[in-house]
């Protein structure tokens, strides 16, 4: 797709990812009931995919410990697609047992990462894919599974990561089973440029099975970089509002794209995102109570929103 034929779509989706990649990395622990509330909120602010936890042994993540009665909530919303992020098969058991309408599967492309996160290659991850796609077909089940590629344009761990071994690991996902794939950067390690050569071939190869670009603000390129993978027709985002997270095994990660930012920068281009931001506004606001020794980041909150420009006539007038 071209940028051109992109912007004609005018449409994005942006996925709340702060109850997964928001509070792993925090030592913090937000209740269930925050939990449950800060779902409520971000619902009626229009959010329609939200990742509310991973299914991952309780000891390395107790702020996760919860996610089955968390994911139970988020499915009761009509017209919301609930995902939690699976590290394995027993992740996926634990998750289609729960009613998981999408289990994200974490694949690093970084060797060394790979081995941190998980304690498996990345092949070894493509290996799991397979059998969790089998257990999720005979289980009947129709839970999207979306293989994440992490660390895509180089991580601490080890430096670089060429973008054959991602495109490869990509389409290794997709012949494994995985219905659709995501790109993600890990730590801060892409800039616009690579963004959209990466984003290109990704999409030359696959096409719409690149469903979504995951970026973190480590080094302040987040915006633009959700605004070059939007350039090559990518139309789903990650976010985290308040600007929270990061993956606890890869040294120097920091906070995702900021939800209520993205949207706005969204809203301002004229893409429909269906997200009501002032609504995403005060829930960071709430956020503060449920995380009050965490730092929330973004800018958006500190300027607030330039009002519609009827709006501003009736003021000025
Ligand atoms: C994959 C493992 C579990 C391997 O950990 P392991 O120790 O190799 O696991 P194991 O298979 O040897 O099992 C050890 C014990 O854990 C149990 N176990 C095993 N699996 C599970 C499970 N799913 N749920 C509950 N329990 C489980 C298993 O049953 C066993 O119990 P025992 O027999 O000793 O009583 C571990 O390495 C792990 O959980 N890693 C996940 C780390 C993580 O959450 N990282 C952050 C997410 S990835 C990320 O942030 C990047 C991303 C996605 O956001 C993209 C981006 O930002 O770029």
């Amino acid at each position: 797709m071209t940028a051109t034929s992109t912007l004609a779509t005018q449409r994005a989706s942006i996925r709340e990812v702060g109850l997964r990649d928001g509070l792993q990395s925090l030592a913090s622990i937000v209740s269930t009931a925050d939990k449950c509330a800060w779902i409520d909120a971000a619902y009626d602010a229009g959010m329609r995919e939200m990742e509310v936890g991973s299914m991952v042994p309780a000891h390395l993540l107790p702020q996760l410990a919860d996610t089955e009665a968390v994911l139970a909530h988020a499915c009761s919303k009509p017209g919301l697609l609930a995902s939690v992020l699976v590290p394995n098969l027993k992740g996926a058991e634990r998750a289609l047992a729960a009613g998981a309408q999408s289990m994200v599967v974490p694949l690093s492309a970084s060797y060394a990462h790979s081995l941190a996160n998980l304690r498996k290659t990345p092949d070894d991850v493509v290996a799991e894919v397979a059998r969790i796609r089998a257990v999720r077909d005979a289980a009947g089940s129709h839970a999207q599974i979306e293989g994440g590629v992490g660390t895509a344009f180089g991580c601490t761990l080890q430096g670089d990561v060429a973008e054959s071994e991602v495109l490869r690991l990509m389409q290794a996902l997709l012949d494994a089973g995985a219905d659709h794939v995501s790109l993600a950067d890990t730590v801060g390690y892409a800039d616009p440029d690579s963004v959209r050569r990466l984003f290109e071939k990704a999409r030359r190869l696959v096409d719409g099975r690149l469903r979504t670009a995951h970026f973190h603000d480590t080094r302040g390129m987040g915006l633009a970089n959700a605004y070059a993978a939007w350039q090559t027709g990518i139309t789903h985002f990650d976010a985290c509002l308040g600007g929270i997270g990061g993956c606890p095994h890869a040294p120097g990660a920091s906070g995702n794209v900021t939800t209520e930012d993205l949207a706005y920068m969204l809203q301002r281009m004229g893409v429909a995102t269906g997200l009501d931001v002032p609504a995403l506004l005060q829930l960071r606001q709430r956020m503060h109570a449920w995380l009050p020794n965490e730092k929330l980041h973004g800018s958006l909150w500190q300027a607030g929103v330039i009002a519609a420009p009827q709006a501003c006539a009736a003021i000025c007038t």
